[in-house]
């Protein structure tokens, strides 16, 4: 990971951050920071409090999980706020692995997209889905939502969620869902988003980076796209660091593990291809 230079700014400070339900603690008092241009990945086994701590920072929790600590989004402190009730500075860019969520499933792409954006030049359209490396961009404005491939659709909500001038995108395994080639190609979309966006509307975060708050099970789609990695185990964070760090000397007994069973992934991927090489 590259060094975080010292006057970049705080976009996101997660301060004991502890969410509960009935007398469950769900998350357990996690606290970390993101700053500008970061991309980070939050990491854990399913049920390890992930997508909640997403919610807490995107404004989504349900109201009856109990919150107690901070939440700062640009400044601005929001954790006991749904997202309705922030400043428009305040609201983090969302993906999730359910792309239909996010889209609205009567209406054709171009429509969708032209009243997000106020665009009514199909050219400019056209323009905005090239940017998301979406071949075959006219057919794709008159198609259903339904009409498109998961990976498709995935390209898509990052265009939506960006086109809201956040300058920070959460992504609650985008990828999850996905064929490995279409993983590929939303975490290309990703990492070109990452260094291209700048928010060009906002007036608060006017010229202002892209940072990235990458969700996922999989260490090794990480690997493809984050300099920065937190490890969650049962609601807690249980290391963070330089991912190349974490990766070649992972310090907790379940980092350990996670690294272990990415590498055996890899090699038994790789085993068959062994075996006709030595055919
Ligand atoms: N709305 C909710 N009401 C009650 N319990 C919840 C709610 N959302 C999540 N939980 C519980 O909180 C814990 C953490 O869930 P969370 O969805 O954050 O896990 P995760 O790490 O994102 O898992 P996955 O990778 O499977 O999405 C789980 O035990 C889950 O059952």
């Amino acid at each position: 990971m590259s060094a975080i230079p010292v006057d970049s700014k705080c976009v996101l400070e997660v301060r004991n951050l502890s969410l509960s339900l009935d007398q469950q603690t769900l998350v357990d008092d996690i606290s970390f920071s993101l700053y500008e241009g970061e991309r980070v990945c939050l990491i854990g086994a399913s049920g390890s409090g992930k997508s909640l701590t997403a919610r807490a920072i995107n404004g989504t929790l349900a109201p009856y999980i109990k919150v107690s600590g901070e939440v700062l989004v640009n400044g601005d402190s929001v954790a006991q706020q749904p997202v309705l009730a922030r400043r428009a500075q305040a609201r983090a860019a969302t993906v999730f692995q359910d792309t239909y969520s996010a889209l609205n499933p009567l209406m054709s792409v171009g429509k969708q997209l032209s009243l997000s954006t106020n665009i009514q030049s199909r050219d400019e359209l056209l323009a905005l889905l090239k940017q998301m490396q979406l071949k075959d961009a006219e057919s794709l404005l008159s198609r259903l939502p339904s009409e498109l491939s998961g990976g498709q659709r995935q390209r898509l909500c990052i265009a939506f969620a960006l086109l809201s001038g956040a300058n920070l995108l959460v992504a609650d395994e985008p990828t999850t869902a996905l064929d490995v080639l279409s993983q590929q190609q939303v975490i290309k979309v990703l990492r070109q988003c990452c260094d291209d966006h700048v928010c060009a509307h906002s007036e608060h975060l006017h010229g202002s980076p892209l940072s990235l708050l990458f969700i996922t099970h999989d260490i090794s789609v990480a690997a493809q796209l984050c300099d920065r990695a937190i490890v969650m185990q049962d609601g807690k964070i249980v290391e963070q660091g330089p991912l190349q760090t974490l990766l070649s000397q992972p310090k907790h007994p379940y980092t350990q593990r996670l690294v272990q069973a990415a590498h055996r992934v890899h090699v038994d991927t790789c085993l068959p291809q062994q075996k006709a090489v030595n055919a």
